[in-house]
């Protein structure tokens, strides 16, 4: 599925959030979101996956408008991970992951849902708390059980039928270790070359320079910059958007770059900014050179 964005606004009151956003992402592709916080990146996925309504402008899934779609055609098309889950009520892992089949059956799951349930919590190491309080666990353990709800969502009986799939991750490597933020996002990438286009929230540049095919960088609901994962990953375009420097470095032996801070610069601000003032120490432009 094509989804293309096409002069997205989006203001609360006042006060502007997006500003005038157009690009395309395309099947197959991993396109990360990047940018500081407050950039407006959430509000990006939201507004993506027609849960929010943008001030104006379009988003189109294959030249159709995302509002022509009904809740359940979108619910089967498109699955979105969000931040955060307040869940109050005591469900077990199992039934959390059965959410996400809930747009493909009417009153109870068939024999296929409740495989697909089993394989999606294999797929993210979390078979083993399937009758287990989704409140009793740990951050990163809540957090893989709503990657399986999102990948048993968009799961057709037919696995190998992933036409016009759209999986949207806010932030989906946030409470998780480093081995599985690279198998998180490494699903994320098996899924995109199997047809699915993905849009992934990611603070970590790293993260972003491993798995992304395409980047947009946001900051003040503007773009910076978009486009291949080596044209963004720039030390001028990071600098522009972060306010900070970094050296890009090519790995010896992989095929990715690796962004490391220039430690230098970011102590030289340090040592001459008051420590206590975070707001000053963000603020500051970084010169190059
Ligand atoms: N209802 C609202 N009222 C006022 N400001 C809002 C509202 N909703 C969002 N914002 C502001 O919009 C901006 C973008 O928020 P958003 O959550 O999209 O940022 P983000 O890039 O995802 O940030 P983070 O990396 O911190 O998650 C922020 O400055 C936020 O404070």
């Amino acid at each position: 599925m094509i989804i293309t964005a096409q002069n997205i606004s989006y203001s609360v009151g006042q006060k502007p959030i997006l500003h005038n956003l157009s690009f395309a992402m395309h099947p197959g592709e991993v396109t990360v979101v990047l940018g500081p916080n407050g950039a407006g990146k959430s509000t990006l996925l939201r507004i993506l996956s027609g849960e929010q309504a943008p001030s104006s402008g379009t988003i189109l899934l294959n030249d159709k408008s995302i509002q022509t779609f009904s809740l359940t055609q979108l619910a089967r098309c498109r699955a979105v991970l969000s931040q955060q889950y307040m869940l109050n009520l005591p469900f077990c892992c199992e039934e959390i992951v059965m959410m996400g089949r809930y747009p493909h059956f009417n009153n109870h799951p068939a024999a296929i849902d409740r495989d697909i349930v089993q394989q999606c919590m294999q797929e993210m190491q979390v078979a083993q708390f399937t009758g287990r309080l989704y409140q009793t666990l740990s951050g990163g353990e809540q957090q893989r059980v709503q990657m399986a709800r999102v990948l048993a969502q968009l799961r057709e009986a037919n696995a190998g039928d992933v036409t016009g799939k759209l999986l949207l991750l806010d932030e989906p490597t946030a409470s998780l270790d480093c081995l599985h933020q690279q198998a998180c996002l490494q699903k994320a990438r098996d899924l995109a070359q199997h047809g699915y286009t993905v849009a992934v929230i990611l603070h970590d540049l790293n993260l972003a320079a491993q798995f992304a095919d395409k980047i947009i960088l946001l900051k003040n609901g503007q773009l910076v910059k978009e486009g291949s994962m080596r044209e963004v990953l720039q030390p001028d375009c990071i600098a522009d958007a972060y306010e900070m420097e970094v050296e890009v470095w090519q790995h010896p032996d992989y095929n990715f770059p690796v962004l490391v801070p220039a430690e230098h610069k970011v102590r030289s601000i340090l040592k001459t900014s008051n420590k206590n003032n975070i707001h000053e120490y963000n603020s500051r432009s970084f010169v190059k050179g």
